[in-house]
């Protein structure tokens, strides 16, 4: 541990432990927003492939191209190219070797996180006897500092890693193999792991990063978690002073306190108590989850907010005062269910316009039911975005994607990554329609965040200033013409 000591000290970073939290990672100097605080490459990672998805991923660079191949021996792995077949060959014979002994449909059931785990002691087997090097901060010895949880999981939960743990035992066929420590290591995969996204924050695998798992929660965090490629990147998102502890989100932040917490004790077993989560159950916050995921008030003039009556028979609008009937919420609610159900159950090769019509009818009876700034009407809206821009329909894809906007602005910090990203596609959509002007104040807008949470490297950035430029470039010049 001394050689992370200082390998975290050329950082600029060091660890200790906070009480209720374990291990938590420091700023040792000032960091300003957009620097990069730690990167890291996986100690293992997977794409999410797996046998039904329609699309794979290289198992090198995660990228989804049309002309991968697969190994002609496992059938598992899939390249883009020579180069990442080569750079991930050490690690790829041995697993080749395991996974071609098993018959075709045992093949099948190796789901990302078996993989995962089947790659993890190979990586450490060829660590081990020197085949790959280890380094302060790529070696098997932080994988075992990562925590379990073992006292805190179910006897469900138990079980199933017991399971996967005998599945992993029968593809490695190693006679000294410690299954309740394969077990053990799928407890630490649940509040350790990370999905890797691409820019656009689209989870493309899944990948273990063991001193990037030091930094911990918080619903307000001070940092942001990128990749590039497969390479994870910490970046400040505001000034953090010298001392502070670097935190990133592991959740999606937009919910409400008592949403962000469930999610955070189930996955990852521990209660939130961040500034976030500091008013949870206060009247304040009760308003918060009351607008983000409760009803709105019958009256289409008001519009407010609904909170449960006294006597629990009905909800009063915190506006105007009327009362909702309970059976009006069931039966609406009810309507939703039944057709989002029915959407769900639908093979995923139906046609967008078929989803566009169901998930239109969701957003006529959820306007009727929610706040405007509800967070299942935003995730019903995003939905119809999608379709709409798969169909290349881009005049309703725009007016969706400005429907969206608010809630964005509403549910994140001024510089947040989803917030940026979402900036960006109304920009394009303004700038493909040629609404220029508008096109440039998003797209401007889209910058100012994604520099910060982005960098300003990657070809995804230089595709945004490259658009910006020409989006300036054409509205000055239709300004000029204009005179
Ligand atoms: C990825 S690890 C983070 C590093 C961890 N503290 C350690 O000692 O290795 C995730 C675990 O850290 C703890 N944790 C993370 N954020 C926390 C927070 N805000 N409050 C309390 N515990 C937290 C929880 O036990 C969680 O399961």
């Amino acid at each position: 541990m001394e050689d992370l000591k200082s390998a975290l000290q050329d950082f600029n970073l060091s660890v200790s432990t906070v009480q209720g939290k374990g291990r938590s990672l420091l700023a040792n100097r000032d960091f300003y927003p957009g620097e990069v605080i730690i990167s890291q490459e996986p100690y293992v990672c997977v794409p999410n492939n797996s046998s039904v998805s329609a699309q794979k991923r290289c198992d090198g660079c995660f990228s989804a191209t049309n002309a991968l191949s697969r190994c002609s021996r496992c059938q598992v792995a899939c390249y883009c190219g020579t180069s990442c077949q080569r750079s991930e060959w050490k690690l790829h014979r041995l697993e080749c070797e395991a996974l071609s002994r098993l018959d075709r449909d045992k093949r099948k059931s190796v789901t990302p996180s078996i993989r995962l785990m089947v790659r993890l002691y190979l990586r450490r087997k060829l660590q081990h006897d020197k085949i790959i090097p280890s380094t302060a901060m790529d070696n098997y010895n932080l994988v075992e500092t990562l925590v379990a949880h073992m006292s805190n999981i179910t006897e469900e939960q138990l079980v199933l890693y017991a399971q996967m743990a005998n599945l992993v035992n029968s593809i490695l066929q190693w006679p000294e193999i410690n299954i309740k420590e394969i077990a053990e290591n799928f407890s630490k995969f649940a509040c350790n792991v990370h999905t890797i996204c691409d820019s656009e924050l689209r989870p493309v695998g899944t990948g273990l990063y063991p001193v990037i798992s030091i930094i911990n929660h918080s619903c307000l965090p001070n940092c942001v978690l990128i990749f590039e490629g497969r390479l994870a990147l910490v970046r400040a998102m505001q000034h953090i002073p010298t001392g502070t502890e670097v935190l990133i989100s592991y959740i999606e932040t937009a919910g409400s306190t008592m949403t962000r917490q469930k999610a955070l004790k189930e996955q990852y077993l521990f209660t939130c108590t961040c500034p976030g989560c500091s008013k949870a159950g206060q009247y304040d916050d009760i308003l918060e989850s009351a607008i983000l995921e409760g009803y709105r008030c019958k009256s289409e003039k008001c519009g407010g907010f609904l909170l449960r009556t006294t006597d629990g028979k009905g909800f009063q609008c915190q506006g105007c005062g009327l009362i909702r009937a309970k059976e009006d919420i069931q039966r609406i609610a009810a309507e939703i269910k039944l057709l989002s159900e029915e959407e769900a159950s639908k093979p995923s090769s139906n046609s967008n316009y078929q989803a566009i019509s169901v998930y239109k009818k969701i957003e006529k009876l959820q306007t009727e039911l929610y706040h405007p700034f509800s967070i299942y009407l935003m995730q019903t809206r995003e939905k119809i975005l999608k379709s709409l821009m798969e169909l290349e329909h881009w005049t309703e894809a725009l007016a969706y994607c400005k429907l969206t906007i608010p809630f964005y602005q509403r549910a994140y910090p001024a510089v947040h990554p989803l917030l940026g990203l979402q900036y960006y596609t109304s920009g394009k959509l303004e700038w493909y329609l040629g609404h220029t002007e508008e096109a440039v104040k998003s797209l401007t807008k889209a910058m100012d965040i994604l520099r910060i949470t982005h960098g300003t490297n990657t070809i995804f950035m230089k595709e945004l200033l490259m658009k910006l430029d020409e989006a300036r470039a054409e509205a000055s010049y239709k300004l000029s013409s204009r005179e």
